[in-house]
């Protein structure tokens, strides 16, 4: 394996360099990079790690012909194309806690910065003035806190609300009721907390539900003498609406980390009375910054030189003790994709994937996109495990896992049922006692094969002489044969051979095995 090679493109913490480097990968820190500057030597890089200043788009991404993990040193990934990233089989990944205590943190900070109006304070006394009546504030005790989205961030800050004594409303539609408790909070629907909260956080990503969620219409519902605070993400709120409000009186004051425009050097809401501002500092902690330097570089190094996922946001995580075990049912689960996509003649609209025994007690998701690659392989050079998935939900096959305690005949089984408009079909397969894959069942009849190599598949009626026939039509074009693997349906006239042959089979040959008599079916295929 060539010694993998990482571009560090954003200010981060010395921390991720050092890990880099103790796990053997050579690293690179240039950070400001413009687009074509860095479209011009990702090509070299297995990993790049970015905060938020780099925006790794499609275009990059068709640079980055080596590019396998981009990892995200924070929480929000929304200046990454996710979709391109699936689309190339690159791993994205974030570090979902290292700076939400920090970001909680900033978030209740910014409240008290409201409450007490501590900036225009500071500058006015610093100023030479001495205006205590002008800085009247609001105690925060026993004041309701409403929090729009109650995830990791969200819940850390409903924690240190109840320490200052407030009580906490929470909008965020997949909170249920147990967890809602949890954190101490009361779940409302967002016209309540409009109607209720004194104060206003928000704690939800950048989606196309929470777009402008305190839009003009969400923020004139407001109680008169709300405080806002947003460290999450710019977007959220309706800038030239708050303005509005905030001179109007509705709005008592509004405290934003992030803008819809970054960085925002310029804003329509700068010096607006009631208004404080941060540049996107919610993560900017020592502690945070080393925490999700130490993370990125630790799950990234995981992933280039173990396989192992942590965190990705589209690929399944599979931890550094689950991969040693899954490595050899991925790479049976390969194959078998492999087998069933090239024997599939029509397009695939169901697979059903079915583990039984010691694999059903596994982590099925990264076993599912397994095979989703080699399902997909016969149709796609680019296919891989992480873009799978997202091949076979754009070709709408539909993808079911069913898990069997129970084990069968064998210690452990995968079986894929592969649904076309010709018919439904199933492969299976086994991992024999030195983990080698095997096919045990092909079509419904039982047959021992190794997938390995150039294959030809024959279907045929089972009649004597047919298996001397096939020897000797691949004998007469100097074929050697590695072995003959051979299966017949129970009761029944029809067989299937699997032969691994020395090398690929031209299409004269195959011409020539159609044409023996009783052949059914004949597919070359490669593993
Ligand atoms: N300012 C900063 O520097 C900084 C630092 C870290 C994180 N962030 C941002 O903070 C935000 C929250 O981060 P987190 O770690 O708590 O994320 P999280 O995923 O743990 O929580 C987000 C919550 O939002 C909720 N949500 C989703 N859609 C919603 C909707 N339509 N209405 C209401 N709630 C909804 C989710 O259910 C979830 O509970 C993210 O946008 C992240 O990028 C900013
Ligand atoms: O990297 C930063 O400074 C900001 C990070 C923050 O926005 C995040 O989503 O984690």
């Amino acid at each position: 394996m060539t010694t993998p090679k990482v571009l560090i493109s954003d200010k981060m913490s010395p921390k991720a360099a050092e890990i880099f480097r103790e796990r053997g990968i050579q690293v690179d820190e240039k950070t400001g990079l413009g687009k074509d500057e860095l479209i011009a030597i990702i090509g070299e890089y297995d990993g790049l790690a970015i905060r938020s200043s780099t925006r790794p788009d499609a275009d990059i991404m068709d640079a980055a012909t080596n590019l396998k993990v981009i990892g995200r040193a924070g929480i929000g990934t929304d200046n990454i194309d996710k979709d391109a990233a699936s689309a190339r089989g690159i791993v994205v990944m974030n570090t979902p806690f290292g700076n939400s205590i920090t970001t909680a943190e900033h978030a209740i900070a910014m409240m008290f910065a409201l409450a007490r109006q501590l900036p225009e304070a500071d500058a006015s006394t610093q100023a030479g003035k001495w205006e205590k009546s002008k800085f009247m504030g609001v105690e925060l005790t026993g004041k309701t806190l409403g929090l729009i989205g109650a995830g990791n961030i969200g819940s850390i800050v409903a924690d240190r609300a109840r320490g200052l004594k407030m009580k906490v409303v929470a909008f965020d539609p997949f909170l249920t009721e147990d967890r809602a408790v949890e954190i101490g909070a009361e779940k409302v629907d967002l016209d309540g907390l409009l109607s209720r909260a004194d104060f206003i956080t928000l704690h939800t990503p950048l989606t196309d539900q929470t777009r402008g969620i305190l839009g003009r219409e969400n923020l004139e519902r407001t109680k008169k003498g709300v405080r806002i605070i947003n460290c999450a993400r710019g977007g959220l709120i309706d800038e030239a609406a708050l303005k509005d409000l905030l001179e109007s009186g509705h709005i008592a004051g509004a405290a934003l980390d992030v803008f819809g425009e970054e960085p925002a050097k310029e804003n329509s809401l700068f010096g607006t009375p009631g208004f404080v501002a941060t540049p996107h500092l919610g993560a900017s902690t020592t502690e945070a910054q080393v925490n999700v330097a130490i993370q990125v570089a630790e799950q990234m190094a995981d992933y280039l030189l173990t396989g192992a996922v942590t965190n990705a946001l589209n690929t399944p995580s599979v931890s550094a003790e689950e991969a040693p075990r899954l490595k050899p049912y991925m790479t049976l689960a390969t194959k078998l994709g492999l087998l069933a996509g090239q024997l599939a003649h029509r397009g695939i609209k169901r697979v059903s994937i079915e583990a039984e025994g010691a694999l059903a007690e596994l982590n099925m998701k990264p076993v599912t996109a397994a095979v989703l690659a080699g399902m997909l392989r016969p149709i796609s050079d680019t296919v891989n495990m992480v873009n799978a998935p997202f091949m076979a939900r754009e070709r709408d096959i539909d993808v079911a896992e069913v898990r069997h305690d129970k084990e069968g005949d064998y210690a452990s089984l995968l079986r894929l049922t592969v649904e076309t408009s010709d018919g439904v079909r199933s492969v299976a397969g086994t991992l024999f006692g030195d983990n080698a894959p095997r096919l045990v069942e092909l079509f419904g009849i039982r047959m021992e094969a190794e997938l390995d190599g150039p294959m030809l598949y024959i279907e045929n009626e089972d009649k004597p002489g047919f298996i001397g026939a096939v020897g000797s039509t691949l004998g007469q074009a100097g074929i050697n044969i590695g072995t003959f693997n051979l299966g017949r349906r129970a009761g029944g006239s029809d067989a299937v051979m699997l032969v691994a042959v020395d090398d690929e089979v031209n299409a004269d040959v195959m011409a020539t095995i159609k044409t023996l008599d009783g052949v059914k079916n004949v597919k070359a295929l490669t593993f």
